[in-house]
């Protein structure tokens, strides 16, 4: 009699399991006693799927009673999210976000020894050399290039800056110390997500959630270990995109991307960390490493002004930044840089972690940031934050509310699926002032068209058919500022064609167009779109945006929660 074959996926699990080795069917099984082990099992599968059913009929109930509402931030690196994320915070746990506003000291030098290093990049005479044979993949692509002449920016040979090499000599000490505050920043020996931050003493409103970890591949839902309730992710069907520029990837799911990719890993050596952003893994606690310094004394006082503390520690990094303070000025103000930047198009103005408008400030040495420095730091996430709070006034009193602010670069996007199942509203954000920048992670993509592949990946997906929509067409100011500074929209988009090239006729395109591909695309007709244009760095106006949003969210997931 031929034996049944043996099933090819239980003869590669290692023999020595116990546990595998009780369950393997035994060696000399009969048809009969085969197909009574399989119905066996297909009734085991059958309870397993009830009790499934049940979990999350149970869910839904409680979602009834307690009155949930899970908001999913999504959109490509650096849109915003974190930033809004921040205001949400602001708005919802202002004592837990000033408390944390001395750990922000530490990015914020790094973004703005950044900028420094930039600069004095840009107006190397190595930098010309390279930039003459500029084939499209620019080490730096962070700097803003404006390349609307279709010229590389350095073929254009003008302004020499005498005082470069003595600049250079002078800022040195920053090079060092961009190396150190990167180290600081990123925690190499925790590479996954594994405990929860505790920041500083104060009420701990946002924490990492596990889910997916930033590290399962989307299409392999039963990998995604430690979610929360123990069950599988869902199978996320993600379309394929078609994408020009040549780029191999969709736009969700970035995987296989090559060029320029960062990690979370610290560089050591300044030629390693240059250029590269930092980011910081969701889950480590670089905020208690910063609060104070980690030689400072406790503060006497959060507000009060007593704080005794980083400003007499000789390591801290304030008194390098303190010390290269004339020179970072000087640099800065010099009219023969100002104009070499202008002519090779290197608009720092406009790009994430700006503050060398307030290098004086920020390098006092008891310098504290402002809600608005915050706000402005850039901090690349890698994993997924979760914030929660709820409201005790109004009509929304009693509901708890999670944000959860994922990743946006492309190898970020695999983690984003798992939380498509839970999610009562995304908030997805598309920079509508990027349409002249391409990707850090792929040069080869321009953001703006990545922007709406996203959206298009997202508004087909058909699990996410009944979650509301929120779009914010986000940094308005930086679209207005580009615009004024006499940036053509069409030499990007040919589709723009003649239109005029100001803030409201742009402002209202984009309008349109996201909201055509919502229409065309979204599986639920019904679905209401609702379309914010966004400065998410200012307080006032995305405050007001965000109750609006509020409003609506509860009033959809009301009318949601009657259907269920
Ligand atoms: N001027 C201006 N800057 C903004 C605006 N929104 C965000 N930024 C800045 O842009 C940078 C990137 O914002 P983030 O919130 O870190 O972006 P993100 O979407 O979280 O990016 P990832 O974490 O990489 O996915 C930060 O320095 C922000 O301060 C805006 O509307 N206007
Ligand atoms: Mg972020």
């Amino acid at each position: 009699m031929a034996k049944p074959k043996a099933e090819p996926h239980r003869r590669r699990r290692s023999l020595s399991d116990p546990l595998l080795a009780a369950l393997r069917p035994p060696a000399d099984e009969s048809p009969t006693e085969r197909e009574i082990r399989l119905k066996a099992e297909n009734d085991a599968r059958k309870v397993s799927e009830n009790i499934d059913e049940m979990i999350r009929q149970e869910r839904n109930e409680r979602k009834k009673s307690k009155a949930e509402v899970n908001v999913l931030l999504l959109g490509q690196s650096e849109s915003g999210k974190s930033t809004t994320l921040k205001q949400f915070q602001l708005l919802h746990t202002p004592a837990a976000f000033h408390a944390e506003r001395i750990a922000w000291r530490a990015v914020i030098y790094l973004n703005l020894v950044r900028s420094i290093s930039r600069i004095l990049d840009a107006l190397s005479p190595e930098a010309d050399n390279v930039d003459d044979h500029d084939d499209g993949d620019s080490q730096e692509p962070e700097i803003l290039i404006i390349s609307s002449s279709g010229r590389p920016p350095s073929a254009i040979s003008g302004t020499k800056v005498p005082k470069y090499e003595s600049y250079r000599a002078r800022l040195e000490p920053l090079i060092e110390l961009e190396d150190r505050l990167t180290h600081l920043l990123s925690s190499p020996d925790e590479d996954e997500p594994t405990r929860l931050p505790s920041f500083s003493g104060y009420e701990n409103h946002t924490y990492l959630t596990t889910r997916g970890n930033g590290v399962t591949p989307v299409l392999s839902p039963k990998q995604v270990n430690g979610r929360p309730n123990g069950r599988p992710a869902p199978t996320i069907y993600i379309p394929q995109q078609t994408q020009s520029y040549g780029s191999p990837v969709s736009p969700l799911n970035g995987n296989g991307s090559t060029s320029g990719s960062h990690s979370s890993s610290p560089s050591t050596s300044s030629t390693k960390s240059k250029g590269k952003e930092v980011s910081v893994h969701t889950f480590t606690n670089w905020k208690k490493a910063f609060t104070l310094g980690p030689k400072s004394k406790s503060p006497k006082s959060a507000h009060s002004g007593e704080i005794e503390g980083w400003w007499e520690d000789p390591d801290d990094p304030v008194h390098a930044l303190h010390a290269a303070a004339p020179a970072m000025l000087e640099l800065w103000r010099d009219e023969t840089v100002r104009s070499r930047l202008r002519e090779k198009r290197v608009r720092l103005e406009e790009s994430s972690g700006f503050y060398l408008d307030e290098i004086h400030r920020i390098t006092a040495k008891k310098y504290i940031p402002t809600d608005a420095d915050v706000l402005k730091a850039r901090l690349k996430t890698t994993g997924v934050v979760e914030h929660t709070f709820s409201i005790s006034q109004g009509h929304n009193r009693g509901v708890e509310w999670r944000i959860y602010d994922v990743g946006g670069a492309r190898n970020q996007r695999q983690a984003w699926a798992p939380y498509f199942e839970d999610v009562t509203a995304i908030i997805f954000l598309a920079p509508i002032s990027a349409f002249d920048q391409v990707l850090t992670e792929d040069p080869r993509v321009n953001r703006l068209e990545d922007s709406l592949l996203l959206w298009k990946a997202v508004v087909t997906n058909k699990l996410l058919a009944h979650v509301n929509i929120v779009l914010f067409l986000n940094k308005c100011d930086l679209l207005q500022s580009k615009l004024d500074a006499g940036v053509r929209l069409n030499q990007h988009m040919v589709s723009y064609g003649d239109r005029p090239n100001d803030y409201d006729s742009v402002s209202k395109y984009f309008r349109h167009k996201f909201g055509a591909i919502h229409q065309s695309f979204t599986p639920n007709k019904e679905r209401e779109l609702y379309i914010h244009l966004t400065a998410v760095t200012d307080t006032q106006k995305t405050a007001k945006i965000i109750q609006s949003v509020r409003d609506i969210i509860i009033k959809a997931n009301l009318r949601n929660m009657k259907l269920v």
